[in-house]
């Protein structure tokens, strides 16, 4: 299971700053959605430069124009994007196709999809399905990820959305390939020991 840090609302300097904190412990970097409307593809750029070796995630969150928004996120550097669900077909394909132009990779966010709209994006086959608590409900009515069961246990999955310690215990039977952290970790008093945390409880999955 990876652990992916998800840098969220920062500046470039900071984000930098919190992801050498606790780059021992986690396996993806995230540029959050934030700082790529905030900054541009200056933080995903600097954010690779940093971290050549880790695998940055860029959280585009496309939902039209994907082969502008795919090229320009994988010519900054990263490694992986995001495109909605909630897509259409023709942004998504697009999304796929010119990610395997470029070696690179994509993952379709399931925000706020409903079983049946997923059900329909089964048939993309080698990309990552994300499972998703958006951030709007966490805070409006302190919603988490607590999936227990996806219709994507057999495919390349992730979950996102308020994941904390107690949350990942429960997430991890689902054996996600990612596990994407933001607040659990970038809002800890000691964020290096709670990354440190989080990796320990992740590699249960791989031991059972
Ligand atoms: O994708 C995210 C969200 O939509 C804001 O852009 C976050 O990266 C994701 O929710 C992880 O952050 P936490 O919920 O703080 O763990």
């Amino acid at each position: 299971m990876n652990i992916q840090l998800a840098l969220d609302r920062f500046s470039i300097e900071d984000a930098k700053a919190i992801a050498k904190e606790v780059e021992d412990h986690v396996d993806w970097i995230e540029v959050g959605t934030s700082l790529i409307k905030e900054f541009g593809m200056l933080s995903v750029k600097e954010l690779k430069m940093t971290f050549p070796d880790k695998t940055i995630l860029a959280d585009m969150k496309t939902m039209d124009n994907a082969k502008y928004e795919a090229a320009l996120c994988f010519e900054a550097g990263a490694d992986v994007m995001t495109v909605m669900g909630a897509a259409s077909e023709a942004t998504i394909t697009t999304c796929i196709q010119t990610a395997r132009q470029y070696g690179k990779e994509v993952m379709i966010d399931l925000l706020n999809l409903t079983d049946t709209q997923k059900e329909q994006l089964k048939s993309y086959n080698d990309v990552i399905f994300c499972e998703h608590v958006s951030k709007d409900d966490q805070e409006t009515s302190g919603s988490k990820n607590e999936t227990t069961s996806s219709l994507f246990q057999d495919k390349r999955l992730a979950m996102a959305g308020g994941i904390t310690e107690a949350s990942l215990v429960r997430l991890r039977e689902l054996k996600p390939e990612v596990v994407i952290i933001g607040s659990a970790i970038t809002k800890a008093d000691n964020r290096n020991q709670a990354a440190e945390r989080l990796k320990q409880l992740s590699k249960y999955e791989e031991a059972n």
